[in-house]
């Protein structure tokens, strides 16, 4: 592995009973930037990143981290991210940064929380909500910020707010891996882009790369970069 590589897997295996979720993956993911795992419904993106994050196991194929001596070495945003309804905005956060010694007060502002802090949980947009659970991912400061479709199921302003939040994370110099289904997002945001297939890898690149293939933007011509055709996934609202 070289330096500037957050962490590398190789020949990734998952089934679940005989459906294959992972067949053979191999991927590298760049210190620095934002890299999305783009695909259609049932591709095998979340199997992915849950392997990698050793949330799920795989079956064979080996990940490794690259060095790092953080408290905590990933962050990572759950596709439905919960937390105790009755508790404000301010107490979840504190909970979390007191596991790992960070600064409650700072993760709030990093993702523009600060300005509700005695809003309870329930009282919180789904925005909002997922802005929580990315700066709970941000305690500890971990060098890999891994997001599950983190504009699922929002309005096109949270969801561009989203991403701006996620493009910011990456300038300061860490490593943020997602997945999402919001394509001119992630033409706009990600350095990387992996398109995951049927279990596979059937494409990857930078997004103008993958333009040049395709000739159009990715939430037009997506589905070019597949080897089945698929209803093409939308360009904002994610499911
Ligand atoms: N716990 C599980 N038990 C059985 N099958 C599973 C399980 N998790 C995933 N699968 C199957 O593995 C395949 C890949 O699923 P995965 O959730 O990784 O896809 P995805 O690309 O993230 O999909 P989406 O875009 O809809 O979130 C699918 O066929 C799915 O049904």
């Amino acid at each position: 592995m070289t330096d500037d590589v957050a962490l590398t897997a190789t020949d990734l295996r998952r089934s679940y009973g005989d459906v294959t979720a992972l067949d053979g993956v191999s991927i590298d993911v760049p210190t620095d930037g934002v890299t999305a795992l783009i695909g259609p419904n049932g591709s095998g993106k979340t199997t992915l990143l849950d392997v990698l994050l050793g949330i799920e196991r795989s079956d064979a194929g080996t990940v490794d981290y690259g060095e790092s001596d953080a408290r905590r070495q990933v962050g990572y945003l759950p596709q439905r991210p919960t937390f105790r309804p009755d508790d404000t905005v301010r107490e979840t956060i504190a909970f979390y940064a007191a596991l790992v010694e960070d600064d409650p007060d700072r993760l709030l502002e990093r993702v523009g929380l600060d300005t509700v802090p005695d809003r309870r949980v329930s009282a919180l947009s789904g925005g909002m909500t997922r802005l929580l659970g990315i700066a709970q991912a941000l305690a500890g400061d971990p060098p890999i910020l891994a997001l599950d479709e983190p504009a699922s199921g929002l309005d096109p302003a949270m969801s561009d707010r989203i991403f701006g939040v996620i493009d910011s994370l990456a300038a300061d110099g860490r490593a943020v891996l997602l997945t999402s289904h919001a394509l001119s997002l992630v033409e706009r945001t990600a350095d990387h882009v992996v398109v995951v297939e049927a279990g596979g890898v059937a494409a990857r690149g930078s997004p103008a790369a993958l333009r040049e293939r395709t000739g159009g933007p990715l939430h037009e011509t997506f589905t070019d970069l597949l080897s089945e055709p698929t209803t093409a996934v939308d360009g904002g609202d994610e499911s």
